[in-house]
């Protein structure tokens, strides 16, 4: 639900994420994320307001839970080690802390906090196709050496090939003693594709989202990836057909529109693009007459990371200018 957030703006209702804790937690999934999209602290004209405060979503989820762990994500300095003591005095149970694949120093803090309070911890590298593989292993040893107990690699764009994942989990395999997780984005059609390569190659925890309820094209779709693993011949605990009725009866009515892959989530995954950029960039053209693909195209060029979604008013108001201009 964290990273669905972002396709509704923001506007989980209480209700909305009390069914779907609650269904998620019966068919025995082992963590559900909730907080705004942009993690503990989002809600701010910058990003989107929340509806319902996320303290208070958090906290009926993990009254919807008998089972699974609460997961928040905090970026810092969007959330700060204030929100993150509050969150675990609602319930949550694990936190990942993100930061951009360059930036894990600024995880410090947060991690030896979140470990003191007695929360599990992982490190969460975003938009992990645009450093070099021995960047990304030597800030994931970072975010190990914190004590962080997990450290994903965070697919923000949906860019990643499967063989770009291959070569990304085998390295952190190969150098770090904690667990490696995967977080696919399906802008190009492979979330499914990648998150199988990074299992085979040592992945132990692995995100979804149920109908592909996330930014841009979604994530792996839950449901779908429980049936592959299904017929894989894996075990993991988790009850298919009650999955299947969770996406169908609770997520699907929740959606604005289907999760197909659009020009907007195409371009992204194309262009390497933050994917919680698209309904930002969407607002933009249409708010300055601009194609919003262009303005994507250029949001890439300038490597914006995540929290710079102010960027994307500056590049729509610049592209209108030189439209203008005839340029
Ligand atoms: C803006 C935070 C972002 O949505 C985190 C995430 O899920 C990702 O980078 O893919
Ligand atoms: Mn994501």
């Amino acid at each position: 639900m964290r990273d669905g957030s972002h396709v509704v703006a923001h506007q989980f209702t209480r209700e909305q994420v009390q069914a779907v804790a609650k269904g998620l937690d019966d068919a025995g999934v082992p963590y559900i994320e909730v907080s705004h999209g942009d993690g503990l602290g989002g809600s701010t004209i910058q990003y989107g307001r929340s509806l319902v405060g996320e303290m208070e979503l958090i906290e009926a989820a993990v009254a919807s839970c008998k089972q699974a762990k609460v997961a928040v994500l905090l970026i810092p300095g969007i959330g700060t080690v204030h929100e993150l003591k509050e969150a675990q005095n609602r319930g949550a149970g694990l936190v990942r802390v993100a930061t951009h694949v360059t930036e894990a120093d600024v995880s410090a803090q947060h991690i030896h906090i979140a470990r003191e309070l007695g929360m599990e911890v992982c490190g969460f590298l975003m938009m992990a196709h645009s450093a070099p593989v021995e960047k990304l292993v030597e800030q994931a040893k970072l975010m190990q050496s914190y004590g962080a107990e997990a450290v994903y690699v965070t697919d923000s764009a949906g860019a990643l090939l499967p063989d770009q994942v291959r070569e990304r989990i085998r390295a952190l395999r190969q150098s770090l003693d904690i667990e490696i997780g995967f977080h696919a984005h399906n802008n190009l059609s492979v979330a499914i594709a990648n998150t199988l390569v990074a299992l085979e190659e040592g992945a132990t925890r692995i995100d979804g989202s149920l109908r592909c309820l996330g930014a841009g094209a979604g994530n792996a779709q839950t449901e779908v990836l429980i049936a592959v693993l299904d017929r894989m011949g894996m075990d993991i605990g988790i009850d298919l057909y009650k999955l299947m009725d969770v996406a169908e009866e609770i997520v699907g009515p929740i959606m604005p529109h289907s999760q197909e892959i659009r020009k907007g989530s195409l371009v992204m995954g194309y262009a390497g693009v933050y994917s919680s950029f698209l309904l930002h960039a969407e607002r933009a053209g249409k708010r300055f007459g601009v194609d919003p693909r262009d303005i994507l195209l250029e949001v890439g060029r300038r490597k914006a990371v995540g929290g710079q979604e102010d960027m994307i008013i500056d590049v729509a108001a610049e592209l209108a200018k030189l439209q203008k201009a005839g340029g």
